[in-house]
């Protein structure tokens, strides 16, 4: 095993744009604004940072002075961005933190730019648009023990992410977002209001089984679809690649920590503390039965004792967690779940809205899926 880590680091901006380069009475040629949020990951070599454990702080302070151009701005206006759809203002970004901030090993850069609409460049280049849709339905697993809470019949609001591998180089614009909403139209028309066991193919709808029947269904019909993800709940999931189903559930946890490597004077030395948000990720192949890879309720019930063991604790005092910092976390965390849970094969930990680390299991190279 090669474990593989990265930092993460955000900044949102405030910006007005005009896309001219979209079809002639595009709502989007219009000069309109947007609350943008962009992301970087990073694969950072050690002594990167002033001192160990500060790599989330200096990649943060980094990414905020490299987008600052664009907080309140015209986007159309900034040298050498070009057309400003998300994935040329991504690329733009990905450009700056290498050429003029020093940022090595970027593996993904991501621009948001509302709620359910965003762009990830992958390591490669490659622009992965998403975006995400709602639909309101009700199922029940038939295939679960008598009395697990999933038997009985329940609904949810779902959401759906589906990502789309552009591919297009460097090419200005390619895939627009209302042909994925025209393709995904008929499927919320399917799925909204419905229960779902009725539907011919989800007779046992799990998540798992929701994405792949979603990829059947979408695939022929938009070939640039990378990954379906399918949200159940606020804090699980599943994604499909058309091959491999990977899974993830979020907590929080609320910690005091301190950073030993940071100077004397700074707070970061002392004790402070966050509600770190913390994704499990799980890859493992479909139980046929049960239509899932490893119940929800199972990998909270397996991963308690590790949860209890961060949760509402000085972290400081742990001396088997190496610092306070949030690759270190991931890190006790990853090689902890595992013992109990050996599907384990990402985790992430956040300070703050995406500022953290990311730890993996092994060193395949497409395991960075966006969720
Ligand atoms: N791998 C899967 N496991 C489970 C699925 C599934 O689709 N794939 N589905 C269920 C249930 O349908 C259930 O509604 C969701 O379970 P759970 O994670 O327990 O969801 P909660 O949001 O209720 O969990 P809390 O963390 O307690 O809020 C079960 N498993």
């Amino acid at each position: 095993m090669s474990p593989r880590s990265f930092h993460s680091a955000s900044a949102g901006f405030e910006a007005a744009l005009h896309v001219d380069l979209l079809p002639e009475g595009h709502r989007s040629r219009r000069l309109h604004g947007h609350s943008f949020f962009a992301t970087v990951r990073a694969e950072l070599p050690a002594g990167w940072a002033p001192f160990a454990g500060g790599e989330v702080a200096e990649l943060q302070r980094r990414m905020e002075a490299c987008c600052a151009p664009l907080d309140y701005a015209l986007l159309n206006a900034v040298e050498g961005l070009g057309a400003p759809t998300d994935e040329n203002i991504a690329r733009w970004i990905r450009r700056r933190l290498e050429a003029e901030f020093g940022v090595p090993g970027i593996e993904q850069v991501g621009v948001q730019s509302t709620a359910h609409t965003g762009v990830d460049l992958d390591r490669a280049g490659h622009a992965h648009l998403w975006r995400r849709y709602r639909f309101q339905a009700a199922h029940r697993l038939p295939n679960v023990p008598a009395g697990h809470k999933c038997g009985r019949m329940h609904g949810h609001g779902f959401e759906v992410i589906l990502h789309a591998d552009q591919d297009i180089g460097e090419r200005a614009y390619g895939l627009d977002y209302d042909r994925i909403d025209d393709i995904w139209a008929p499927l919320h028309f399917e799925l909204n209001y419905q229960c779902l066991n009725e539907i011919a193919g989800l007779e046992n709808p799990t998540s798992e089984v929701i994405s792949a029947w979603l990829w059947r269904r979408l695939k022929p019909l938009l070939p640039e679809l990378s990954w379906v993800t399918v949200y159940e709940t606020g804090s699980c999931g599943a994604n499909f690649d058309g091959q491999n189903y990977r899974i993830w559930k979020e907590m929080t946890f609320d910690s005091a920590i301190r950073l030993k490597h940071a100077p004397e004077g700074s707070p970061l030395r002392g004790i402070h503390g966050y509600t770190w948000a913390l994704r499990l990720h799980l890859n493992a192949p479909l139980d046929a039965v049960m239509g899932w890879t490893v119940d929800f309720g199972d990998v909270k019930t397996l991963f308690d004792p590790v949860f209890k063991a961060i949760d509402h604790r000085p972290l400081f005092e742990n001396t088997a967690i190496d610092d306070g910092d949030a690759l270190s976390l991931a890190r006790w965390v990853l090689a902890e779940g595992r013992a109990v849970l050996p599907q384990l094969d990402r985790i992430d930990v956040y300070e703050t809205r995406g500022n953290g680390a990311i730890v993996l299991a092994s060193a395949r190279a497409d395991e960075l899926v966006p969720v």
